[in-house]
């Protein structure tokens, strides 16, 4: 069976995009995998599945695949890829949408200059929620990997996050401690390790070392979950500047149960054919 797919990327961490609205598609995780390998397939962090909503008032659903396969919750970058390409694919018309996540709806917004804006909804901050086992909460748990000890913050915005501050992002921490910090056990369904340095109250540097997907040149939602980390230890402003290796995103958050803005491009790279995998 041949699949038409649109590779996007935005900031450097890519995509590809499928309209499971048009023809609904169902992929298991040995196809994902092998859509997603670089050399036999044609390569991904993550691929994207629209699909109609499932409730009344809301544009679409939106699914997100890891290139390991397994399914998650939540994707920032490809929030913004999924509002372009359902316009240029002629789904809508609309500017802004309303889209089913696997935990909650977000509401992605076209702006003048072709950037999207996209309402991330609300940190969860609860550390059963995230989920992180922890005795109590606090906004600073030091997390014992191997024989070393880090301090770092736990943030949901719907996919797990573990935050830390380092002095320099640009070291050989984030490829050396990341998977550590990614299948600890103190995280039941993994975790992506964020490692932020401050460099003022207004703008970060930012890398992620991703759940099922490994270290990306940028990851949405973890610019959102360094942001509301730094903002909760009272290091940041409301607005920041994310510097990551793929380039900068705008996050906002007003604190509380406000939600997280989220600002950046979304690009598409080109349309392909691929013969799918058989299940
Ligand atoms: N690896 C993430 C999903 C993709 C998140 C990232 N690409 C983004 O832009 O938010 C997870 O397993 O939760």
């Amino acid at each position: 069976m041949t699949l038409r797919f649109t590779k996007m990327q935005g900031l450097g961490n890519d995509f590809i995009v499928l309209d499971g609205v048009r023809n609904p598609i169902a992929l298991d995780a040995a196809q994902v995998q092998q859509l997603g390998d670089r050399h036999f397939g044609v390569g991904f962090d993550q691929l994207l599945l629209v699909e109609p909503a499932q409730q009344a008032g809301h544009d679409f659903r939106y699914r997100i695949f890891n290139s390991s396969g397994e399914e998650v919750e939540h994707c920032g970058n490809g929030a913004r890829c999924f509002l372009k390409f359902v316009r240029d694919q002629g789904l809508t018309d609309k500017r802004e949408l309303a889209v089913e996540t696997a935990r909650g709806v977000i509401y992605p917004k076209l702006e003048d200059n072709g950037e999207v804006t996209v309402d991330m909804g609300p940190p969860e901050l609860h550390a059963a929620e995230v989920p992180f086992l922890a005795e109590h909460e606090a906004v600073i748990h030091p997390l014992q990997v191997g024989d070393e000890v880090f301090d770092i913050t736990a943030v949901s915005m719907g996919n797990p996050h573990a935050v830390q501050v380092v002095d320099d992002v640009d070291t050989d921490l984030v490829q050396r401690v990341g998977p550590l910090i990614e299948k600890h056990a103190r995280f039941p369904r993994k975790v992506n390790a964020g490692f932020m340095q401050i460099v003022s109250r207004d703008a970060i540097k930012l890398r992620v070392y991703e759940r099922g997907a490994g270290e990306t040149l940028a990851c949405g939602t973890g610019a959102c979950a360094a942001v509301v980390a730094g903002i909760q230890r009272g290091l940041l402003n409301g607005r920041v500047r994310v510097s990551t290796r793929g380039g900068d995103l705008t996050i906002a958050w007003a604190g509380g149960d406000a939600p997280v803005l989220m600002t950046g491009p979304a690009v598409t790279v080109f349309e392909g054919v691929i013969n799918l995998p058989e299940a």
